[in-house]
């Protein structure tokens, strides 16, 4: 789909952590989230998603993460209430992970780190056409962003993780159905907090309402360590290098208030 051809030509050198200059960026992602400084927002409403198992295509490697794309010409998986007003079209979800369970997160909680965290991407179909129109707009993007901790074996999990293997390299695809990514959303999908932020990657654009769960989902060492089995360059490249480590340093909050939705 759009949103993620477009993907593999905006992705970075995963080594790029620099202070690209974007303009504005007084609203980039990830930052971290001070629990005790957000601002409980009893305006929030739980978050609404209604996502379709059969609107799944495929899943592939871009060089940065991996990605599981949804058909996204049609409103069959989508996302709405939480801190939206309109309703948002899911198009893909992908990881960010460390080379240890030390690290691995984008946003942190009070600096906490998380061995990595899952992001949900959806675009304003209510308003825009297109990924691409909607990328370019003020909250013209959602993002659920769910921490993981390492723990249990993650069922639901598993059916990604043994598609793994089968995309190693950059660039490499195979065809993914009937996943739902419900399933991959924690039992409490009502405590979040919520700030307008960023892209991670480039072209870190400012059109991101973000919304982080308060509950993380477990998922076991060896599921993780496949993750880290993943190559950020393509067979043709001599040198392969293993896909760890592929998250954004932290962003100054710029004066901007989390909100939460509970106490
Ligand atoms: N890590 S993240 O969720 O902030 C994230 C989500 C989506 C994308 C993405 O789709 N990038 C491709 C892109 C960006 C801007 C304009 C485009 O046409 C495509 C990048 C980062
Ligand atoms: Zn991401």
């Amino acid at each position: 789909t759009a949103c993620s051809s477009k993907y593999v030509l905006s992705q970075m050198h995963p080594m790029w952590q620099g202070p690209l200059a974007v303009p504005g960026g007084d609203r980039q992602s990830p930052i971290d989230i001070v629990v005790r400084k957000s601002v409980f927002d009893s305006q929030l409403k739980p978050l609404v998603t209604d996502y379709d198992p059969d609107t799944c295509q495929q899943i592939w490697n871009n060089g940065y993460s991996f990605l599981v794309e949804y058909d996204d010409t049609t409103d069959k998986s989508t996302l709405k209430g939480g801190p939206l007003r309109d309703k948002f079209r899911l198009c893909q979800f992908h990881f960010h992970w460390g080379e240890s369970n030390a690290w691995g997160s984008e946003h942190t909680l009070d600096r906490r780190l998380f061995p990595a965290e899952l992001h949900l991407v959806h675009w304003n179909s209510d308003k825009y056409s297109l990924f691409e129109e909607a990328v370019m707009e003020d909250n013209g993007l959602a993002v659920i962003g769910v921490f993981l901790k390492v723990g249990k074996r993650h069922e639901g999990l598993q059916k990604l993780v043994d598609a793994l293997p089968a995309i190693r390299h950059k660039d490499s695809v195979v065809e993914f159905n009937r996943f739902n990514p419900a399933c991959l959303l924690p039992a409490n999908t009502d405590d979040y907090w919520t700030y307008h932020g960023s892209l991670t990657t480039p072209p870190l654009t400012e059109s991101v309402s973000w919304i982080v769960m308060k509950q993380h989902i477990e998922v076991s060492h060896d599921q993780l360590a496949v993750f880290r089995s993943l190559l950020f360059t393509s067979a043709e490249e001599e040198v392969q290098k293993s896909m760890v480590n592929n998250f954004r340093v932290q962003q100054p909050l710029r004066g901007r208030t989390v909100r939460s939705s509970f106490t």
